[in-house]
């Protein structure tokens, strides 16, 4: 069966991620809109609902808006704005962590940062290695191609910087997905940055061993992931001696690596993921979605 997929927002930078993915593909009939008609509200109108599958690669707002032009009830949506990421009656998009997008008519894909925090930190949680209350801190480099259009524009244009950091004064939009779906009972604190390379992110969550279970090791915590991820295609629990993690690492694929060091006193933990901002932090998320909501093979069009 060939699914209608209509992307809305399909010359940004998530959507024209999403759309070459899609192209080509016998099992969809892909539905863009033309330069003139895609901001057109009545056009849009009628893509959306004469969709399958809606992706809105667009603005909070924008996406906003989008939801509510949805007239027919067979109409399927992935969001990729942040705008419905603790919204009632949308299921997280984060396949791995138990979320059943399979079953789901409205889909919210997480955020880029928050992928690589939830990747980490939630099976901990679950596990009871890491206490709700435990006031966790997260640190997160990104590719500029994470702030859209205006940053490629800006950065390509050498009006960047090697390593910037932003939401100084705290209280980023990701954060309140984090909490929520890491089960937290006080909201981590989020110190983002971006970095002079195109794609690719380093996401790590730094611990104390006050702030887990008596006893917690590094096998601990790798179990733990294990658990969670050995079963899954995209996501990797590295046993590796590595001693350098580079942005560059899962750059330019769908893939995630979560890494797990510790001290030699077993004092204080390091947990890092890397992936790509575009790939599992967002288009390659959104196509994983798309597969599982339609029925597809769930790999078809993602870069393992
Ligand atoms: N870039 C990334 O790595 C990630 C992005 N996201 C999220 O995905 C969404 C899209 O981001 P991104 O692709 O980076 O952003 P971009 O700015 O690159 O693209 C957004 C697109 O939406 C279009 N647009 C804006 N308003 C409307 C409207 N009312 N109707 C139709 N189209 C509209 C814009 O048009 P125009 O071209 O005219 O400006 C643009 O093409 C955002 O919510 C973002 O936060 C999530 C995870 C990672
Ligand atoms: C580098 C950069 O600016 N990144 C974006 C987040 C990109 C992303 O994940 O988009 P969502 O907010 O839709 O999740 C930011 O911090 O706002």
């Amino acid at each position: 069966m060939t699914a209608t997929v209509y992307i809305d927002g399909a010359v940004g930078t998530t959507g024209l991620e999403i759309r070459e993915r899609l192209e080509g593909r016998s099992d969809i009939r892909l539905v863009t809109l033309g330069e003139d008609r895609r901001k057109d509200v009545a056009a849009r109108r009628e893509a959306i609902n004469d969709a399958d599958a809606v992706i809105l690669c667009l603005p909070d707002e924008a996406a906003k808006e989008a939801v509510t032009l949805v007239e027919n009830p067979r109409v399927r949506v992935i969001d990729a704005s942040s705008a419905h990421r603790v919204a009632d009656g949308w299921t997280y998009g984060f396949p791995e962590l138990g979320f059943d997008v399979a079953g789901a008519q409205r889909v919210s894909n997480p955020g880029c940062y928050p992928t690589g925090f939830l990747a980490l930190v939630t099976p901990l949680v679950r596990a009871g290695l890491i206490k709700s209350d435990a006031g966790l801190v997260v640190h997160g480099t990104s590719g500029y191609s994470g702030g859209g259009k205006a940053m490629i524009a800006e950065f390509e244009a050498g009006n960047g910087s090697a390593h910037r950091a932003y939401a100084l004064r705290l209280g980023h939009k990701h954060v309140p997905e984090m909490t929520r779906h890491a089960a937290l009972a006080g909201a981590p604190i989020f110190l983002p940055s971006v970095a002079n390379i195109h794609r690719g992110m380093v996401i790590e969550v730094p611990l104390h061993a006050a702030q887990l279970a008596p006893g917690t090791t590094v096998a601990a915590i790798r179990d733990a992931l294990a658990a969670t991820f050995d079963d899954t295609p995209l996501v990797r629990v590295s046993t590796d001696d590595v001693t350098l993690i580079r942005i560059e690492d899962d750059a330019g694929t769908d893939r995630m690596t979560l890494h797990v060091f510790g001290s030699p006193a077993g004092d204080q933990f390091r947990l890092v993921a890397t992936l790509d901002n575009l790939g599992k932090g967002a288009s390659g998320a959104a196509v994983q979605n798309l597969n599982l909501m339609i029925g597809a093979d769930p790999l078809t069009g993602l870069v393992c």
